[in-house]
């Protein structure tokens, strides 16, 4: 069976009276980086907290690898990168603790790393080119330095599905092509991508496919034919990519 890695059907959620998922149905297949595009409020951070079974949905059904959410978070096959606004900066924890937190899954119980973890969180350390800040307090980093360490412990934790909420967000250049290079290289070895973004002009070089979303499901396809601008135009009400692609 070819089984969707994200099988998203008919979900649909609310908070109190705010609609927010509206009978969203999407399937991605395995190996695949999908896009997330849609203006702020457009249910996008609520998807994926509904995909990581945090938030649960009026109606409708979550399947990673055909399993509930719940199963792919306890086994550590569910990654994470949160939004920045969602992480607290000042927590007392290195760069390296906040890579071997994705090594948790593999640890049992005691939570003592092995061998094998250090070696995971050297290798995902090293592959974000932040070995030598490794050290550091996470809010110490610089904002594209916080988002690949983020990155790290997705790829050290060997998650097969892997969502990230604005990675690009206040990053630059360099941290934006490092990223989008791991997360190719992520997905090139199987694992199933879903990346929101606001950067559209990044994304054909990112996403094989992109998703339109205004709370439900507006355009789901090939990045060139998903982003064009009468579709921008009607997702975000403006014409967003008018700016020239030197932006
Ligand atoms: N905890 C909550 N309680 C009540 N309403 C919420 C809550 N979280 C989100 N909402 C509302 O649900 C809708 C979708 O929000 P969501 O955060 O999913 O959008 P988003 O596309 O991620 O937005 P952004 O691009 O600004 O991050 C919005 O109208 C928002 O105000």
């Amino acid at each position: 069976m070819s089984a969707s890695a994200i099988h998203v059907d008919d979900v649909t959620v609310h908070y109190g009276d705010v609609l927010a998922l509206d009978h969203v149905t999407l399937d991605i297949a395995p190996g695949r980086v999908c896009g997330l595009v849609g203006m702020n409020g457009s249910g996008k951070s609520t998807l994926f907290k509904t995909i990581m079974g945090i938030v649960r949905p009026d109606s409708g059904t979550v399947l990673l690898d055909g399993a509930p959410p719940s199963e792919a978070r306890t086994a550590g096959r569910l990654g994470y990168v949160p939004q920045s606004e969602d992480v607290d900066w000042a927590f007392p924890i290195s760069v390296r603790d906040v890579v071997m937190m994705g090594r948790y899954g593999h640890m049992g119980f005691t939570r003592r790393p092995k061998r094998t973890d250090h070696e995971a969180v050297d290798q995902a350390l090293e592959r974000v080119e932040l070995t030598d800040l490794s050290r550091r307090q996470i809010g110490q980093l610089s904002g594209g330095q916080k988002k690949r360490a983020f990155v790290a412990r997705g790829i050290a934790q060997g998650a097969t599905t892997l969502l990230l909420d604005e990675p690009f967000a206040g990053v630059d250049k360099r941290s934006e092509a490092t990223i989008t290079r791991l997360l190719r290289e992520v997905a090139a070895a199987g694992a199933t991508v879903l990346v929101s973004t606001h950067d559209l002009h990044a994304l054909p070089r990112l996403a094989d496919e992109a998703i339109l979303l205004m709370r439900r499901v507006l355009l789901h396809g090939e990045p060139s034919a998903v982003l064009t601008p009468d579709n921008l135009a009607l997702a975000f009400g403006l014409d967003v990519l008018d700016r020239g692609d030197d932006a």
